[in-house]
């Protein structure tokens, strides 16, 4: 019998018994042979037990199929192998060059408080918008050159007219009034709407309205309020009602004011008048009212209802307006629009808006809305009452007038919202620029401004900023400014030069005020100073400095400066008093501006124990006096009995005084139109005038950046040049004279004025 066949099926050694994950596998020349291998009774004992021998079989195909599938990875199984240990090696590697590194590294760089270097910044590109975001009227406005000028003639104004401008020495038209005459007159040229004007300070802004206002109303046959002129100060209310005045001569117009520190009731009474009508269905049916509210138990104190009790029978109240303009401040305005019986704006056809930017700051009262409401109820029978519709039906007219506003400043705003508020009327705006910018781009300059327009200085205006150290000398460095400088140019440029006695002991400068005013009787003085000398007290100017920062502000308090002489010697002499008032009113004025009244009163309180003989010629403007006052004290600087004034920003605006030379401002203007509002006062119309700061070292940076090289104010080339005043030139005596003044100015703030005094 052949060998059986099984026999050389006897299974290899299992590969279990090699390491697991170990992917060689048996070499075939190890293998032994099946017949070899297998023992004979092991093979008789295979025979006999069949079963298990299938169950081998199977194992055995099972570990071929494993040998197969681990030849067949043995190159990936190596691969693996390879990495794993080129990665090990890798690692051991890493770690000591890790180590070596963290050894060799240098020490971290370490910082104080300061800050970290940054990157250099993004240079900010600037966005130049190439369209305007305003509305066309305010983007490209009417431009005129300052230099304008036309005949009153060729403007075809009524002759009366002109016949009282040229007795007030006015011919030609100036550039906002030939601009906008044409505009708000009947002809070719009248533009239906409104109009809106911006023009530098003293430019002729209040005729510009003025005249077509008086024009339009002075044939008209009954008395209505038909001209309404609103302005910020009671200043102003009156010196636009002193221009008004002198124009209506000749005209049956009513000029009529309203502002406040005047009894409301007398005010009242100013302005409307009250009469009676006969008719008896209107007394009826404000009877049957009269009724329902004494039924109510309520009863007014005055109006209509009340003035009715005092009617004949049959008879209604009646009122009349006692003026055709009316010029007032706002709060005054809304007083009698919302308290005054008989008071209505349903006949006006003017409204004049003056220093708009500043009224329209003030929401005071709300007083714009309350106006505008007023204006709108023109006319419109469902915002009356029930007693007012009985009235309109027969008193009023169905159709209101057309009604023209005009809004001015020097400083126009450009915010649309409050421009809004005054809900104009297919308005235009005109622009008076000096020469260069009429010929530059006009709308640019205008309405690419972010704070709301360019504001333009008047070409004859001389800037100069005066640096006063901490600020704790100011009066001394004030008063030093006024005695070798504003004082004495003044004195040159008016006075005959007889009365430019000085003392000649001290120095070659004259060393005081006005030796006309102040001649010295106690005083030696025997000589006199050249003029030429006198001259070289001008302020020394650095044009350079001018554009500097204010970090060499400071710079000049010490710089030396020819020592003056002392009071002693500048007393005024008594006898000489009517003779210097009557000679100083030929002089300059000069304008002294604080921040508020109390600094202003102060200030003059401590000029005048300084400097006892600037008592007689300055004065302070405050609120706490009365309006007559005040008016007077204007009226008195104007005629020269003044030559000094301290007024707060009260006086800043509109304040037209033609002598008025120096502007000086002791305390640093708020803003840029602040500071071109208080210039304006000198410079006036064309003529001379100069304006000094004093800043201190606190407050230079923000003088040189934001006012003397403002993008947003035009100078026309010009610069503010920096002037040095020496403090100490005021003397020792002056020095110690102002300790004591600041002393007993404390004790009497403190309240213990007996102590003090
Ligand atoms: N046509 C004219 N010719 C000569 N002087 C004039 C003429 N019109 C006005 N003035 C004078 O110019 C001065 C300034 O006028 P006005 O007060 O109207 O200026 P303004 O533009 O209103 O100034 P502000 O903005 O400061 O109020 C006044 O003294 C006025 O009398």
């Amino acid at each position: 019998m052949a060998a059986p066949l099984y026999a050389r099926y006897i299974p290899p050694k299992p590969a279990a018994a090699k390491p697991t994950g170990v992917t060689a596998s048996p070499t075939p020349t190890s293998k032994p042979s099946a017949a070899e291998d297998v023992p004979k009774d092991k093979v008789k004992r295979v025979k006999d037990r069949p079963k298990k021998r299938k169950r081998e079989n199977e194992d055995t195909r099972e570990d071929q199929e494993s040998e197969e599938v681990s030849k067949k990875y043995k190159s990936v199984f190596s691969k693996f192998e390879k990495s794993s240990k080129l990665a090990d090696a890798a690692r051991k590697s890493s770690k000591g060059t890790a180590v070596e590194e963290l050894h060799e590294s240098p020490a971290p760089e370490l910082h104080d408080l300061t800050p970290l270097p940054q990157p250099a910044p993004v240079p900010d590109t600037q966005y130049e918008p190439t369209f305007s975001a305003l509305p066309p009227w305010l983007a490209k406005p009417i431009t005129v050159s300052l230099s304008t000028k036309t005949p009153f003639k060729d403007l075809n104004l009524d002759p009366k007219l002109v016949d009282q401008l040229e007795k007030k020495g006015y011919k030609d038209a100036l550039a906002v009034q030939s601009a906008v005459l044409p505009l708000l007159r009947p002809g070719f040229q009248r533009h239906v709407g409104d109009v809106c004007v911006s023009a530098a300070t003293g430019s002729g802004k209040t005729l510009a309205y003025i005249l077509p206002m008086i024009e339009s109303l002075q044939g008209k046959a009954v008395t209505k309020l038909s001209g309404l002129i609103v302005v910020p100060t009671r200043e102003l209310v009156s010196q636009a009602r002193t221009v008004a005045k002198q124009l209506c001569v000749g005209t049956k117009l009513k000029v009529g004011t309203a502002v406040g520190n005047v009894p409301f009731l007398s005010e009242q009474e100013l302005i409307v008048k009250k009469g009676s009508r006969y008719d008896p269905d209107a007394a009826k049916a404000l009877h049957e009212v009269a009724n329902e509210q004494l039924h109510s138990g309520f009863i007014e104190k005055s109006g209509l209802l009340h003035d009715l009790m005092y009617m004949l029978p049959g008879h209604v109240p009646h009122y009349e307006s006692k003026v055709d303009i009316l010029i007032c401040t706002p709060g005054r305005l809304v007083e009698h629009i919302q308290s005054t019986t008989g008071f209505h704006l349903r006949d006006v056809r003017w409204l004049v808006i003056d220093e708009a930017d500043r009224l329209l700051d003030q929401s005071f009262q709300e007083w714009v809305d309350i106006l505008m409401s007023s204006l709108e109820s023109r006319g419109s029978s469902d915002q009356l009452s029930d007693r007012e519709k009985i009235f309109s039906q027969r008193r009023w007219p169905k159709e209101a007038p057309e009604l023209t506003k005009i809004v001015l400043s020097a400083t126009m705003t450009r915010d649309l919202a409050k421009l809004g508020s005054l809900k104009l009327r297919r308005p235009k705006l005109v622009l008076v620029e000096s020469d260069e910018n009429v010929s530059s781009s006009l709308t640019s300059s205008y309405a690419a401004n972010r704070d709301g327009g360019t504001f333009e200085l008047p070409p004859t205006l001389k800037e100069w900023a005066i640096p006063v150290g901490e600020g704790l000398d100011k009066p001394l460095y004030l008063l030093s400014l006024l005695q070798s400088t504003i004082l004495q140019e003044q004195k040159h440029a008016k006075l005959p030069s007889t009365s430019r006695r000085v003392s000649p002991s001290h120095g070659k400068e004259g060393s005081d005020l006005d030796s006309d005013e102040l001649s010295s009787s106690d005083s030696p003085s025997s000589g006199s100073t050249s003029s030429d000398s006198q001259d070289s007290q001008a302020p020394v100017s650095d044009s350079s400095d001018s554009s500097d920062s204010s970090s060499s502000d400071d710079s000049e308090s010490n710089s030396s400066s020819p020592a003056r002489s002392n009071d002693q010697r500048i007393m005024p002499n008594p006898k000489n008093k009517t003779k210097d008032v009557k000679a100083s009113a030929g002089l300059p004025r000069v304008l002294i501006f604080t921040n508020n009244n109390e600094n202003a009163s102060r200030l003059s309180h401590l000029l005048g124990m300084l400097h006892p003989p600037l008592k007689e010629t300055m004065a302070a403007l405050t609120k706490s006096s009365t309006t007559k006052s005040n008016q007077k004290m204007l009226a008195a600087f104007e005629r020269g009995k003044f030559r000094i004034l301290i007024a707060s920003d009260r006086a800043s605006r509109g304040l037209d005084v033609p002598s008025l030379t120096q502007v000086v401002n002791y305390d640093l203007p708020r803003s840029v139109t602040n500071y071109v509002h208080r210039v304006g006062r000198t410079a006036r119309v064309g003529r001379e005038g100069q304006a000094w700061t004093l800043f201190t070292k606190r407050e230079g940076r923000w003088f040189w950046n934001e006012i003397a090289r403002s993008p947003s104010i035009r100078r026309g080339g010009r610069k503010v040049e920096r002037a040095k005043v020496d403090a100490e030139a005021v003397g020792d005596e002056r020095r110690t004279v102002y300790e004591d003044a600041l002393r007993m100015l404390q004790l009497a703030v403190e309240g213990s004025t007996e102590r003090a005094i």
